[in-house]
């Protein structure tokens, strides 16, 4: 059976302050998530809130679901990105002429270094390290083309080529391959700091300007295109957020009003309504089936009297009582029982026999007996009782379930005109 409602604490929203997120501690005191949803709108609204880092847990969500992307979009592109390395080495590979021996030894290195977040996509322990693998992947190719514009005179067509791959994969790297903007800076930084290095190390020429014109502008404006990348992913970021949070809070509002339109009030019982929707599908699913259904109606004895005799209030305490000590009885997940108005309650128990049901109405009786709730004006006794009227229908094409509810109606009616608490079942409109 349905659970009356859990209360929910009221937590009235405290406003955030900007820069602070809602933790799981958070969570739970705000289960309407008015503080989070607050800190996002507080985000959205600052200049800065989607240019700099978020604070500590939100950005940790950024970053993994960013990831998520990154990983998702090379998987879906990795074809491309193989093919075009491949095509760049074979056409290298074709035009080296007289450079061939540096040409091809760099484009093995290069195919090698693109190659490698290829295939660690594949890898599930690796592919959450895909980050450092494309930085490595633009560093070593970059590295590659310094060394080639280092290496070759002014009149090498391949000079100019790999001048223009610089360009391209520095701008490559803060946007295609979705490095954090700071990481993607890190690497490009170092194949600056390295190439003189290499330069030395090689005893190649290291021309100055060349070098600050293509690799420290492309830099800048790779830098400043990733900014604004990234700037733009935090902004939908937030707001998917946003819909997120709002998503949740009707779903839990749907929730808690559907709940609240099928269960009682006072008891936290299902409602009569709940109960008709109840019967309406165990007697066509017992149709299908061609077992019969049950049900029993629970009437506590002399109610009017207590009511008269203790007043409204101490009324309303025993409905209360009453119901949890029913609720209780409701052993199985299939058993249902809900309030049905007033002082009677209603209840189903699929899949058992007569026998059974004898054996819970005793077990109903003796549980409101057992609270022993004094009752100065009842007949049966000196406490509050109950009366049980139980009735068992098999449904045909011919009958409804209206007339099992009269069945077990009529069989609370005999209970009450034989002396009350007690039980009497109807078969067919027959005995105890
Ligand atoms: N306190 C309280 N009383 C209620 C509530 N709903 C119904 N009642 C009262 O329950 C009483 C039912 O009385 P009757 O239907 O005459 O039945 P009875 O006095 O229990 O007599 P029998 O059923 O024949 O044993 C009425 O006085 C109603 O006012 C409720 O939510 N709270």
């Amino acid at each position: 059976m349905s659970q009356p409602p859990q209360s929910r604490s009221s937590v009235s929203p405290e406003t955030a302050a900007p820069g602070t997120v809602a933790t799981a501690m958070d969570s739970a005191r705000d289960p309407h998530g008015e503080q989070h949803k607050t800190q996002l709108r507080a985000l959205l609204d600052d200049p800065r809130g989607t240019r700099a880092r978020f604070p500590a847990p939100l950005e940790a969500r950024y970053r993994e679901q960013a990831q998520t992307l990154t990983l998702t979009m090379q998987r879906a592109y990795w074809p491309w990105v193989a093919l075009t390395v491949t095509a760049f080495c074979v056409l290298g590979f074709f035009m080296a002429g007289e450079y061939h021996t540096l040409i091809n030894q760099l484009n093995v290195v290069i195919f090698v270094a693109v190659m490698l977040p290829v295939c660690v996509l594949r890898l599930p322990r690796l592919a959450p390290h895909i980050n450092k693998f494309n930085g490595l992947a633009a560093a070593v190719t970059l590295l590659a083309m310094h060394f080639v514009s280092l290496a070759l005179p002014d009149s090498a067509r391949q000079k100019s080529v790999s001048e223009y791959a610089i360009i391209f994969i520095t701008i490559a790297a803060f946007t295609i391959a979705r490095l954090p903007v700071k990481q993607a800076a890190a690497w490009v930084i170092a194949t600056l700091v390295t190439t003189p290095v290499m330069a030395w190390l090689f005893g190649l020429n290291m021309d100055l300007d060349r070098q600050i014109y293509f690799a420290g502008g492309s830099l800048v404006i790779g830098y400043l295109l990733g900014f604004i990348q990234d700037s733009r992913e935090r902004t939908v970021f937030l707001q998917s957020q946003l819909l997120e949070q709002e998503k949740e809070q009707l779903e839990t509002l749907s929730e808690t009003l559907a709940q609240a339109s099928r269960s009682d009030k006072l008891t936290g019982l299902p409602n009569r309504r709940h109960f008709d929707e109840m019967l309406d599908m165990q007697w066509k699913l017992a149709m299908r089936e061609g077992k019969p259904v049950n049900l029993m109606f629970m009437d506590i004895d002399d109610f009017k009297a207590f009511n008269d005799y203790y007043g409204h209030q101490v009324g309303d305490d025993c409905l209360l009582r009453v119901a949890n000590a029913l609720g209780s009885q409701a052993l199985r997940g299939s058993d249902f029982i809900a309030r049905y108005g007033g002082e009677e309650f209603v209840a189903l128990f699929p899949g058992t026999d007569a026998e059974g049901l004898s054996a819970i109405a005793h077990r109903l009786i003796a549980a409101v007996d057992a609270l022993q709730i004094p009752h100065a004006r009842a007949r049966a006794a000196e406490h509050v009782t109950l009366s049980v009227g139980i009735a068992t229908v098999t449904p045909t094409p011919e009958n409804h379930h209206s007339d099992l509810v009269r069945m077990a109606d009529e069989a609370l009616y005999t209970a009450k005109g034989t002396g009350r608490h007690r039980f009497v079942v109807a078969t067919d409109g027959s005995g105890e």
